[in-house]
């Protein structure tokens, strides 16, 4: 295949479509959603044959548990992939509505309307519900979407961008507002991050190699969904129940996900009624701890955590842990190593959750809750394309809102500035 004749013509195409896209109603992105549903039930027993050839091949390959995880379509997940999509065609339409209408001094009017950015280009991990989860949420807003999925996806990716096509012809849209690439090689990533002229924002969904790429390489512009390095703080103020409960939940809940704690900061004052019930409810649990040296005097038989582990993205259960003298070195810790993701605080005193609040700089903060709360369904944007790590446009779980911007409308009836 040539990558750069194939991308090109994936561009074009979905230049054009975004305008259709953008033109469609309510109505017709619902029909065009409930439609792919269809397709999606009739091809059920397809989408989950190439699945586990997927699965086969990644066992073969040696693909770990969390990433073997987060490529299962299992029946239940296929379920819920396709309820998904009815919750979608529940959400308001964003698209057209005019906000902050004002007469001027002059007798215009000035308002914003929302509308869709146009070509979005997701690059993501190897999640097949999530080639869906996009596609419905760029449908939704009026884009037209070009989907890069995860390699060792590719036969589950494939089988699902059929059903997009069937659903999007049925409702008489174009069959090109969601393209799923089809080749592995990572020259077609290359190609959707250089051309403005086809694409008009880039989400990246990934690790480190994908941060490293995009920064070297991107012409379009970004919204960075990256890793997440996320901590809790249980403070000396903390409720030692709630602060148990919430640190075992942030790591074990899911390991392989972005929201999940990598390191557990405690305060000194409070370790040692904390630590062993939760050492002991983690090892139970199979999670690895790796502490720093305080940590393992308190604690036998725990490995020892290194500056590599302060900067570790596990998503496994393995988790660091470290002793702090109060806030200030909690903060310290977060700021040298956190990815900005989402941190959360375990205290009662109201004083030290309020500077939390203020002096955290990562897209969710987090009062006495679990980090695995970071989610566009649990904040109640109805889905999300993920979590942005970037600060500008769009900040942390992105729904329908996040893929829209403002443009400006005037009215007037012959109005001439004077
Ligand atoms: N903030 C958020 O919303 C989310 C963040 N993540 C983060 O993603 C990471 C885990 O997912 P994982 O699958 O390991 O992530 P990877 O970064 O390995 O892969 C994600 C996607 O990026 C592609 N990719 C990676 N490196 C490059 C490169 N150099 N050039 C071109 N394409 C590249 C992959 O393609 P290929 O298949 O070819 O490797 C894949 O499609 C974690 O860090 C997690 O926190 C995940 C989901 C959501
Ligand atoms: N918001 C999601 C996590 C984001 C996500 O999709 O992460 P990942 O499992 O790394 O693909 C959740 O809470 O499950």
């Amino acid at each position: 295949m040539d990558i750069q004749q194939y991308m090109a013509t994936v561009g074009e195409q979905a230049r054009g479509a975004s305008r259709a896209m953008a033109r469609a109603t309510a109505g017709d992105k619902n029909a065009a959603l409930s439609a792919i549903a269809g397709a999606l039930r009739a091809h059920r027993s397809a989408i989950l044959d190439a699945n586990q050839r997927d699965l086969a091949r990644g066992r073969d390959s040696g693909l770990d548990a969390a990433l073997l995880d987060r490529l299962e379509l299992t029946p239940e997940r296929f379920d819920g992939m396709v309820e998904g999509l009815e919750q979608v065609i529940a959400l308001a339409d964003p698209v057209g509505g005019i906000t902050d209408l004002n007469y001027r001094p002059s007798g215009i009017q000035v308002g914003k309307m929302r509308v869709p950015l146009g070509v979005i280009g997701i690059i993501y991990e190897s999640r097949p519900n999530v080639t869906i989860d996009a596609a419905a949420l760029c449908l939704k807003s009026g884009n037209a979407a070009i989907l890069r999925g995860g390699s060792e996806a590719i036969d589950s990716n494939q089988a699902i961008a059929e059903c997009l096509r069937i659903g999007l012809r049925e409702a008489g849209l174009p069959e090109t507002a969601v393209q799923v690439i089809e080749t592995t090689d990572r020259a077609a990533v290359g190609e959707l991050i250089t051309h403005p002229e086809w694409v008009d924002v880039i989400v990246p969904r990934g690790g480190k190699g994908l941060i490293e790429r995009i920064s070297n390489d991107a012409r379009v512009p970004v919204i960075k969904h990256l890793d997440g390095n996320c901590h809790v703080y249980i403070d000396a103020q903390a409720d030692a129940g709630k602060a148990i409960k919430v640190a075992y939940n942030a790591k074990t809940q899911r390991y392989g996900t972005c929201n999940t704690m990598e390191t557990l900061l405690v305060h000194a004052g409070i370790a040692e009624r904390v630590l062993p019930e939760l050492a002991a409810q983690y090892q139970a649990a199979g999670v690895e701890l790796r502490g720093c040296e305080r940590s393992r005097a308190l604690l036998d038989g725990i490995g020892e955590a290194t500056e590599t582990d302060w900067a570790e993205e596990y998503l496994a259960p393995v988790l660091a842990i470290k002793l702090v003298d109060g806030l200030d070195e909690a903060l310290e810790h977060i700021h040298r190593y956190s990815s900005g993701h989402t941190e959360s605080i375990i205290t009662e005193n109201y004083t030290l959750a309020r500077r939390f609040l203020a002096e955290v700089d990562s897209s969710s903060v987090m009062v006495n809750a679990s980090t695995r709360f970071a989610d566009g369904f649990e904040y109640g944007l109805g889905a999300e394309i993920g979590i942005s790590t970037d600060k500008l446009h769009a900040r942390g779980p992105v729904g329908l809102e996040g893929l829209t911007g403002q443009k400006w409308v005037v009215l007037g009836d012959g109005h001439v500035r004077t």
